[in-house]
C-alpha cells in the first residue's frame, strides 16, 4: 500500500492569533507539490506540523500505513523535513551525512557504503573530509540533501531550498530533486517564487489568509516562471531606474 499523508481539521495559532485553518489535505505516494505564499504565511510552521516537529492547536496529520516508531509518537520516519538554512555538525562531510543512519542503527558497512553513494549522488565526493561548516550555501542544501536521501525518506518536505541560491546551484538541488522524484520520493517544496525546483510540481498549494487553496491548473505558476526567466535574462539597461 502506497504511503498517504492526511491532514485533517487542522488549527495552528500562535497565542491569540490564528495562523492557518487547514480542513483537509490528502498527499499520495509519489506526487510533487509547491506550496506557495507570502512570508509569514507559515508554510514553515505547516511543514515542521506536518513532520511531527510542532504541535498543531487542534486536529491531525495521519501518515498512513503506520510505520515503527523512531523517538517520538508525533514523528513518521518516512517523512523528513529540511530546514531552509540546513544546520551542520561542527564535523566533516562525511560525518554530517552519516549521521541519521548511525542514529537509526545501521551496520558500520552499510553506513559506509551509503554515505559513499550519497556523496557521490549529491556531487560532495570531492569536499567529503571538509569541515561541514565551511560549506558555501549551495553546497549545505546538497548535504541536507544527501543526509535526507541516505534516509530513503518516502515523503520530503523542502522548506526554501533554493533562497540565496544562485542559478547554477538552483538547477543543481533542481537535478537531485528531480531523481528523487524519479525514484518514487513524494515531495514538497515551499517557495514564495516559481523557480527551477517548483517547476517540477504537479500540484500548486497556495497558502494565504490562514487557509490552504488548490490551484489545479499549471497557468499561473508557469507564466510567473516564464515571467521570471524574462526578467533574469533581461539586460540591465532593461531596467527602469530609480
Ligand atoms: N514559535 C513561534 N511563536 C510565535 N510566532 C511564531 C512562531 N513560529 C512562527 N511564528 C510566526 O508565525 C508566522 C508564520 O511563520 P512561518 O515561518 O511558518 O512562515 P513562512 O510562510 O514559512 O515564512 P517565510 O516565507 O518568511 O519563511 C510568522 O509571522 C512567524 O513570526
Amino acid at each position: 500500500m502506497g504511503l498517504e499523508l492526511n491532514i485533517d481539521n487542522l488549527v495552528k495559532r500562535f497565542g491569540t492569533r490564528e495562523l492557518f485553518t487547514i480542513e483537509k489535505l490528502r498527499i499520495t505516494e509519489g506526487e510533487s507539490l509547491h506550496l506557495k505564499g507570502e512570508n509569514g504565511a507559515g508554510k514553515t510552521t505547516l511543514m515542521k506540523i506536518m513532520a511531527g516537529l510542532e504541535k498543531p492547536c487542534s486536529g491531525k496529520v495521519m501518515v498512513t500505513p503506520k510505520q515503527r516508531r523512531w523517538w517520538s509518537n508525533r514523528i513518521h520516519p518516512d517523512v523528513i523535513y529540511l530546514h531552509q538554512t540546513p544546520y551542520v555538525f561542527m564535523s566533516t562531510v562525511i560525518d554530517n551525512v552519516a549521521y541519521g543512519l548511525k542514529l537509526r542503527g545501521g551496520s558500520r558497512q552499510e553506513v559506509k557504503t551509503k554515505v559513499q553513494q550519497a556523496l557521490v549522488w549529491a556531487r560532495l565526493g570531492h569536499l567529503a573530509e571538509h569541515p561541514a561548516c565551511s560549506l558555501s550555501g549551495g553546497e549545505r542544501q546538497r548535504l541536507a540533501l544527501a543526509r535526507a536521501w541516505i534516509l530513503a525518506p518516502r515523503i520530503l518536505l523542502l522548506d526554501e531550498p533554493t533562497a540565496n541560491l544562485d542559478r547554477h546551484s538552483v538547477s543543481t538541488v533542481a537535478e537531485l530533486v528531480r531523481q528523487l522524484l524519479e525514484q518514487g520520493t513524494t515531495v514538497m517544496v515551499s517557495s514564495h517564487q516559481s523557480n527551477r525546483v517548483t517547476e517540477l510540481c504537479t500540484r500548486h498549494l497556495l497558502l494565504e489568509s490562514g487557509a490552504l487553496h488548490e490551484s489545479s491548473s499549471l497557468e499561473s505558476s508557469s507564466l510567473e516562471s516564464v515571467l521570471y526567466e524574462v526578467d533574469t535574462k533581461m539586460e540591465p539597461q532593461h531596467y527602469v531606474q530609480h
